[in-house]
């Protein structure tokens, strides 16, 4: 069995062996995309203490500027005590938590991480088929406990670990830990229908699309207690700065990315990374649904060529230039890189499956019943979907539109630049896509590398267009 599998706890499963197969195959669990038990908490071995040390106190240390510090005194820890896949996990989680940290806990970005951090997190990183950056899964997926059972309860649910030690951030990422328990049991009815296309069952195919449908609702639902204890100002001046990566970050003092150091006994060896920073865009979940449902993405995010997000050089002082290509893969195809191996994986799997959208552009109106039932309800679970985006769209205008807006015009001389905002401008104009007219800022992007509001606009668009079925 593959390390990452966690096995399907249901042991009367009424979905076909190849469903089941392919969940296991792709640690699917019974909480989808989330593991089937809460993270672990601690790492048991005690040797990794200086670890669990400062990622328990990181929020004090930033906030007295001593973290860089107590990191750059840290041992270089071999990650050959790391036992099982939760371990591994929880080791991703402090170690790109502390990435962020060092990086932009500090008036200057740091450049270079010390190989405390870096030789660790590169193996750890490549165990786990993921980026060495703090990627939805490890904010997220494998950074929470809850005081019940029930993951889709956000009430009970809390973050392991912040930056801010603030409520607000840890609603913000809880949010979608519920929102993923939740989709996880639209999984197997929509592998179960994607199996069926084979032999037009509409039945059990428009049973799953009302499934989905009601699925997605209640996601949708979710998203929206955001503002429930998430304060948009706390989140887009003191939460988001430290989701930035390392890609196109040039005005915020990151010309190169980041230097990743392989060795400690030889620190200059390594090479400079370009990467995406921490975004919800990661989630295998809402990509579930668009490839289920056959919603094709296109934008790449930014509008604008991209340097190689891929490491660059062998030496600290000779990072290798950034070649603009001239066709970039979209941001949904790039962010599947930032989602742990197996769910990339599963969702290529999936999209192997067959077309449920095929289908219902091939099923004609008004023949049977059977088949007028599977067309509605194929348009109903986009149009909800586009809803949802719809609604994630106000959030994000809610959460960094507007207070970047505010901040603008109290130009305010606070001293603390914001990082995550300060992306550079090469040939971008203004992105906020609300078309009043105050004066455009700088191009504003999302941790993610996105110019927001056209990109996600375009990706609802894309959305309603697939269930444009005639
Ligand atoms: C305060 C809350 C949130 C803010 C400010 C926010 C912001 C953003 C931004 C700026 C993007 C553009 C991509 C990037 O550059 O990162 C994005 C994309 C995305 N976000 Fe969020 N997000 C929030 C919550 C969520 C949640 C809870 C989810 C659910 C898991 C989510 C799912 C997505 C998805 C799937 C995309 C890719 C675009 C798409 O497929 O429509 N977001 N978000």
């Amino acid at each position: 069995m593959s390390p990452h599998a966690v096995p399907v706890t249901e042991p009367e499963s009424p979905y076909s062996e190849t469903v089941k197969y392919l969940m296991q195959k792709h640690a699917i669990t019974s909480n989808g995309f989330l593991p089937a038990k809460a993270p672990l908490c601690r790492l048991p071995d005690m040797y990794y203490l200086p670890w669990e040390r400062i990622a328990n106190v990181m929020p004090v240390l930033l906030d007295n500027g001593t973290l860089r510090a107590r990191v750059d005194a840290m041992d270089v820890l071999s990650t050959d005590r790391l036992r099982s896949e939760p371990e591994w996990r929880r080791a991703f989680v402090i170690l790109s938590f502390l990435t962020h940290a060092y990086v932009w806990g500090g008036q200057e970005p740091a450049e270079i991480l010390p190989p405390s951090i870096s030789v660790p997190f590169l193996k750890v990183a490549k165990m786990l088929e993921l980026p060495p950056v703090l990627a939805y899964a490890g904010s997220n997926l494998w950074n929470f406990t809850t005081s019940g059972q029930d993951f889709t309860d956000v009430d009970s649910l809390r973050c392991l670990h912040t930056f801010t030690g603030t409520e607000d951030e840890s609603w913000f990422l809880v949010i979608s830990v519920a929102m993923e328990a939740q989709a996880a049991v639209i999984i197997p009815p929509a592998l179960r229908a994607l199996e069926a296309i084979k032999t037009r069952d509409y039945p059990v195919i428009t049973q799953a699309l009302a499934e989905m449908d009601a699925c997605i609702s209640k996601v949708g639902a979710l998203i929206e207690r955001m503002y429930e204890r998430c304060d948009p100002d706390v989140f887009y001046h003191k939460i988001r700065p430290f989701l930035a990566g390392s890609k196109n970050m040039e005005a915020a003092g990151l010309p190169r990315g980041v230097f990743y150091s392989e060795s400690s006994a030889d620190p200059e060896k390594g090479s400079w990374r370009q990467l995406r920073g921490g975004s919800n865009g990661q989630s295998s979940m809402i990509q579930f649904f668009d490839v289920v449902l056959g919603v094709q993405h296109t934008n790449e995010g930014n509008g604008r060529p991209t340097p190689a997000a891929s490491p660059a050089s062998s030496s600290r002082s000779s990072p290798e230039p950034s070649q603009p290509s001239p066709s970039q893969p979209s941001f949904h195809e790039v962010v599947r890189d930032y989602m742990p191996g197996p769910h990339r994986r599963f969702l290529l799997a999936v999209s192997q499956m067959g077309s449920i959208h095929e289908l219902a552009l091939q099923t004609p109106a008004g023949v049977t019943a059977e088949q007028d039932a599977f067309r509605d309800a194929y348009k109903k679970a986009t149009q909800t979907l586009t809803a949802f985006r719809n609604i994630h769209i106000q959030i994000v205008t809610r959460y960094i539109i507007l207070p970047s807006r505010r901040a603008q015009r109290s130009a305010d001389g606070s001293g603390k630049r914001d990082l995550a905002s300060a992306s550079a401008s090469a040939g971008g104009s203004s992105s906020s896509g609300t078309g009043e007219a105050a004066p455009p800022p700088p191009e504003l992007t999302g941790t993610g590398g996105t110019t927001l509001i056209p990109f996600l606009k375009q990706a609802r668009d894309e959305t309603t267009e697939a269930g444009n079925i005639g």
